[in-house]
């Protein structure tokens, strides 16, 4: 069952048409579906009964009311910044929910994630265990930690979005981690309580994630060995979605074969961290149709967003499908879909064929994970709003931005 279908020839989300969100929030715009984001967060949720756990990826989509949403599901959190806390917590998400990721976080970070009492730390250096050790020393705190190593697997996936590979910035080395966790269970202000690891992000097979929990539980087990018990071990994200013609697992599939394989390990409890896959195909970027030009071997679709807003197809040159809101019976044209931004690289979708006229709306799928997270006011360009839809309901969770929005924090000088 999709949240985002063709009535009467037009494009809805749930029960509203893209042509009437189009007329009340303009274009471009981001639009979500708020049953989507619960139903594919309800899917890890029932594949992980508890002690299991889920943690949601706030990076993929840190909207406020999306937080919200989720809090109110129950989920966890994972966070890469001191804003990323502060957002979770604005959206009435418990900060014991917590497990804040990322390679290099700043003291003023650690000393806010303690004093507000984060859930854990998922520490990506022995750098950075020393330097949690201290902070929480001074404050008189116990700093919770897990390990986030690096598995050495290959997650056949983009190369700007593989994290778990020897050479990639991510994580303690496997051949360091014994060493690094004695030093760990030796600071007393540290709580050994996991061990983490995330390979990569839009992954369709399973096996990377198997070869990866192998060499977790290895881990697991010299530790246990070495004197020091673990309680849960985190596979990270990673889980990719369908943009194209991508056939990654089921949520519960995936999941049950990492439970099946944890079965000899009754005492460790699994957590995932989920971005893409709670978000992505729960929205679509809504944008219109502003010019159709021909250079003679070429034609252009050009549309009022560009990179700014969708940075992912310039970037990782990722597909994403285009598609008219109302069914049209305009010539089809084969060309690139375009934006207003001066860079050869502004195209949100290349050789697309589609019947469309100026003035048509198109929507860009799949743009719930990474999309507005992603956007920039280059070219000072006020970023797009934010719509969620639940049923008949639409509410605008953030406004279009004005030039004050954009320019907030500059000043002039003096003259001369
Ligand atoms: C540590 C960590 N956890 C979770 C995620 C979420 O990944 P995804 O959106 O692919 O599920 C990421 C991003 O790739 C990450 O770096
Ligand atoms: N931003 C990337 C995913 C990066 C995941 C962050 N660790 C994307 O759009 O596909």
């Amino acid at each position: 069952m999709s949240e985002f279908q063709e009535k009467n020839g037009v494009l809805h989300v749930e029960d509203i048409s893209l042509e009437k969100i189009a007329e009340t929030y303009q274009t471009p715009c981001y639009v979500y579906s708020k049953h989507a984001i619960i139903r594919n967060w309800q899917a890890f949720q029932h594949a992980l009964p508890a002690p299991h756990r889920a943690f949601y990826a706030v990076k993929a989509n840190s909207n406020l009311a999306i937080l919200q949403v989720l809090a109110e599901q129950g989920a966890g959190f994972d966070v890469v910044s001191g804003g990323e806390i502060a957002r979770v917590l604005r959206a009435g998400g418990k900060a014991q929910d917590i497990v804040f990721s990322g390679v290099a976080k700043s003291d003023a970070e650690i000393r806010y994630a303690l004093d507000v009492g984060i859930g854990q730390f998922n520490v990506e250096s022995a750098a950075e265990l020393e330097r949690i050790s201290a902070i929480a020393a001074e404050l008189k705190k116990t700093a919770r930690i897990s390990l986030r190593v690096n598995p050495d697997v290959d997650a056949k996936t983009h190369p700007y979005i593989a994290t778990g590979l020897e050479d990639n910035k991510f994580g303690i080395p496997m051949a360091e981690a014994i060493g690094t966790y004695q030093r760990a269970a030796e600071l007393p202000a540290l709580e050994v309580v996991g061990a983490d690891c995330h390979i990569g992000s839009q992954l369709t097979e399973t096996q990377p994630f198997l070869d990866a929990l192998e060499r977790m539980l290895r881990l697991v087990d010299e530790l246990a060995e070495h004197g020091i018990p673990l309680r849960h071990i985190d596979m990270g994200g990673g889980l990719g979605v369908t943009y194209q013609d991508e056939q990654p697992p089921a949520v519960a599939d995936y999941i049950a074969a990492l439970l099946a394989r944890l079965q000899d390990y009754p005492h460790l409890s699994l957590y995932l961290e989920p971005g893409r896959a709670i978000v992505a195909n729960a929205g679509v970027l809504l944008t219109r149709v502003e010019y159709l030009k021909s250079n003679g071997f070429k034609h252009f679709i050009m549309v009022d967003a560009g990179m700014n807003d969708l940075l992912r197809p310039s970037l990782y040159q990722a597909h994403h499908d285009i598609v008219n809101v109302r069914a049209s019976d305009a010539p089809v044209i084969t060309g690139d879909v375009v934006g207003p931004v001066c860079e050869t690289g502004d195209f949100l979708g290349q050789q697309r064929s589609l019947a469309v006229a100026a003035g048509d709306l198109l929507a860009v799928k799949s743009a719930g994970a990474y999309g507005f997270a992603m956007s920039s006011n280059y070219n000072s360009r006020p970023r797009p709003p934010e719509v969620l839809i639940a049923g008949d309901q639409s509410y605008l969770i953030r406004a279009r931005e004005t030039m004050d929005d954009v320019w907030r924090g500059e000043t002039l000088v003096p003259k001369g």
